[in-house]
């Protein structure tokens, strides 16, 4: 008998919800950050000689410098060793990935504000990107595809790709497939925060990097916050959440379903419920017992079900959404007969799926949205992962002689009222002449 936690709304039980959310990462944060920063600290003073001693303590491979890098001839063997109908299957995910993140391409422009006067803005591809793979748990070939292919849609000049060795010491074929395709340009066998240091300061064998993307466990993502500034970073993206806001006619063995598919990534993942119809609450219960028993992850969705899972019962849709907005969480479906109507109150949400023929997974494999994602309610401040994380931006201004002497009243007057004058001087002495 599954034992789900039930709650009905009010501002207490928000709170409640919260911090089981917060209750994820645990007390321990402390203890991993202080992991990850030796792990960094040794990778920056011996480089390639601490990326392989990290990577025999926690991965058990012995290996040379030499062979961390994924070479021609494994690539080939993987691609030959993938079953067609999975390439074909990959293909076509790729396609819709790249026209969705097509979208998102910006354009450097220019504008003559007045005449005499330019401004614009310079966009640019970072020049080298590192794409790190979570190989511990699972090998997830669909984050290959979500995290390379918005790199090279931006123009990056060179993807690197990070995924920690399996027992053998290889990367698994399906993982190499999804990287030919999506245009991964090296792959090394590097997992954990080594990994992340790895590419933030660069070694004897492996290239530093501009920015550092992708899910991992704990100890990657301390890594990625700690070298937060040495490089840039996409997000801390954390355990799986999914939040279904359903009504009394909803579809009871649909929500148990995509409760259950985010449930199957981690014992931490969160899988909630929020309805104003309590009798539907039992229905999706009954359901969940009657599904979990044919999952052949059956041990992994029960336990992140009894840990994280939750049922919300509250008054009506616009308490459902005040409730949502609070959660902020990582995957949203609105299981209702007219999504669209509730789509403009969303606030915070990584993404939003739309109607009981939208199911999550449609998302995390092949509709063209990122699947990297903000959790643990940081969908408040962050975005998914997008083309605009490997760009950078510059601005640019041009001033003509008559401009210059138009503006140069209210910049001198600026410049004073900050005390400084020098600064005042470098407009005041074109004026002059
Ligand atoms: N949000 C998303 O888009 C998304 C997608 C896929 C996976 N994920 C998440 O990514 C995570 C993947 O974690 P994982 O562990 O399976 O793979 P991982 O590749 O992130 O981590 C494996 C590495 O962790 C390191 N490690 C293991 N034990 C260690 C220890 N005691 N000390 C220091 N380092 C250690 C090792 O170097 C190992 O190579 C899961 O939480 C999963 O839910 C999220
Ligand atoms: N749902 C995950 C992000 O939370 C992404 C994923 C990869 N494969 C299947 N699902
Ligand atoms: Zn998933």
């Amino acid at each position: 008998m599954l034992k789900i936690k039930r709650i009905k709304d009010g501002r207490k039980n928000v709170e409640q919800v919260k911090e089981l959310l917060d209750s994820r990462s645990g007390d321990n944060l402390a203890k991993y950050r202080d992991v990850a920063a030796d792990i960094l600290k040794r990778v920056r003073e011996s480089g390639d000689q601490a990326v392989l001693d990290y990577t025999a303590r926690f991965d058990g491979i012995e290996f040379e410098a030499s062979e961390l890098e994924v070479t021609e001839i494994e690539i080939r063997a993987a691609l030959k060793e993938v079953d067609a109908d999975f390439i074909e299957a990959l293909k076509n995910a790729a396609a819709n990935i790249e026209e969705f993140h097509a979208e998102q391409k910006d354009k450097s422009w220019q504008k003559q504000k007045k005449p005499g006067i330019i401004t614009g803005q310079v966009c640019r591809p970072l020049k080298k990107a590192g794409v790190y793979v979570p190989g511990g748990r699972a090998a997830y070939p669909s984050s290959v595809l979500m995290t390379v292919i918005p790199a090279k849609v931006a123009g990056v000049e060179e993807i690197i790709m990070f995924t920690p060795p399996d027992k053998e010491g290889k990367v698994s074929p399906v993982i190499l497939a999804a990287a030919e395709i999506a245009g991964a340009d090296r792959i090394f066998k590097v997992g954990g925060a080594q990994a992340v240091a790895a590419a933030a300061y660069g070694t004897e064998t492996i290239p530093g990097v501009d920015i550092i993307v992708g899910p991992g466990n704990i100890y990657v993502s301390m890594a990625k916050e700690l070298v937060f500034g040495q490089v840039k970073i996409d997000m801390i993206a954390g355990p799986s959440e999914i939040m279904i806001m359903a009504e009394k006619e909803s579809n009871p063995a649909y929500i148990a379903a995509d409760l259950m598919s985010q449930a199957e990534h981690d014992p931490l993942a969160s899988s909630i419920l929020v309805t104003d119809a309590p009798e539907l609450i039992e229905k999706v219960e009954a359901e969940l017992e009657k599904q979990i028993e044919k999952m052949s992850n059956k041990e992994i969705i029960k336990e992140s079900l009894e840990n994280f899972g939750l049922m919300i019962e509250v008054k009506n849709p616009e308490a459902a959404m005040e409730m949502i907005n609070l959660v902020a969480p990582e995957h949203l479906e609105l299981a209702v007969k007219n999504p669209f109507e509730l789509l403009p109150a969303v606030e915070n949400a990584g993404s939003i799926f739309l109607g009981e023929y939208t199911p999550e997974p449609i998302g995390d494999y092949y509709a063209g949205p990122n699947h990297v994602l903000p959790t643990n309610s940081t969908a408040r401040f962050f975005s998914p992962l997008s083309v605009r994380d490997f760009v950078k931006y510059s601005g640019f201004i041009h001033y003509s002689k008559a401009a210059l002497k138009e503006a140069s009243n209210d910049v001198i007057c600026l410049a004073e009222g900050e005390g400084l004058d020098a600064h005042a001087n470098s407009v005041r002495i074109r004026k002059q002449k």
